[in-house]
């Protein structure tokens, strides 16, 4: 049975980074993508600006939602401080399987916890199953139609403070307009946009930050 994708970016990944390193992993991948095969990781150009909201908001819980290979849950926990935690949702079970090969590789696994199922399922289980008070940072890259409801549902389960972080990718491409027009029309969030470039490619693109001001 012919391999997928997903499994030869983990394959060159085991094959070409360094066990333990995050940081290889992360270029390791952006490599395989920018020069073999494209795949839909945030990558380095919007990764950098990941990293700065992350550092910024240097959160003791935060949440991603669509882990994909696991490219951002490395990138992200990577820059967390000891004890913080990332739990980071996939509903694709094959995608979950190499994510969670990808994140025990890169040694981030006890700051990773991989939740498998859909956002809408796992978001109102975070409280009580998952032991979470309130999110301080939320990347939301799994699906444009999924980011203003799950918007609205982290709202609905009491699951923001003043000053979570939300971050967004793909604003522009393949685009979530519904969203940007949701949190720039709310008066709980303040927003700033950060034009970018779709991964691995020269099409425009672009994060959202979105703070929930209570
Ligand atoms: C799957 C896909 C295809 C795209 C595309 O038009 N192109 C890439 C391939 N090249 C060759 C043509 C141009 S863009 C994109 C994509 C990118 C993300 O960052 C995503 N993040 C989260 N969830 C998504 O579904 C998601 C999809
Ligand atoms: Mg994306």
């Amino acid at each position: 049975m012919n391999q997928s994708k997903e499994q030869r970016i983990l394959n060159f990944v085991l094959q070409n980074a360094v066990r333990g390193d995050p940081c290889s992993v992360v270029d390791t991948i952006d490599k395989y993508c920018s020069q073999k095969e494209w795949a839909m990781n945030v990558g380095d150009e919007k990764g950098k600006i990941l990293d700065k909201t992350v550092q910024e908001a240097n959160p003791s819980v935060a949440l991603e939602l669509g882990t994909y290979c696991g490219y951002s849950a490395v990138r992200i926990s990577r820059l967390l401080k000891a004890g913080a935690r990332l739990l980071t949702v996939e509903f694709n079970p094959e995608f979950a399987a190499i994510a969670k090969q990808m994140i025990e590789f890169a040694g981030v696994q006890d700051k990773v916890k991989l939740l498998e199922g859909p956002s809408e399922e796992i978001i109102p289980q975070l409280k009580k199953k998952y032991e979470v008070d309130t999110l301080d940072f939320v990347f939301l890259d799994h699906w444009k139609d999924r980011y203003t409801p799950d918007t609205i549902l982290l709202q609905e389960c009491n699951l923001l403070r003043k000053g979570s972080v939300l971050l967004a990718d793909n604003i522009i491409f393949p685009g979530a307009p519904d969203f940007l027009n949701y949190v720039r029309k709310s008066p709980h969030f303040q927003c700033t946009n950060y034009p970018s470039h779709l991964e691995y490619m020269q099409v425009e693109d672009a994060m959202e930050k979105a703070v929930f001001l209570g």
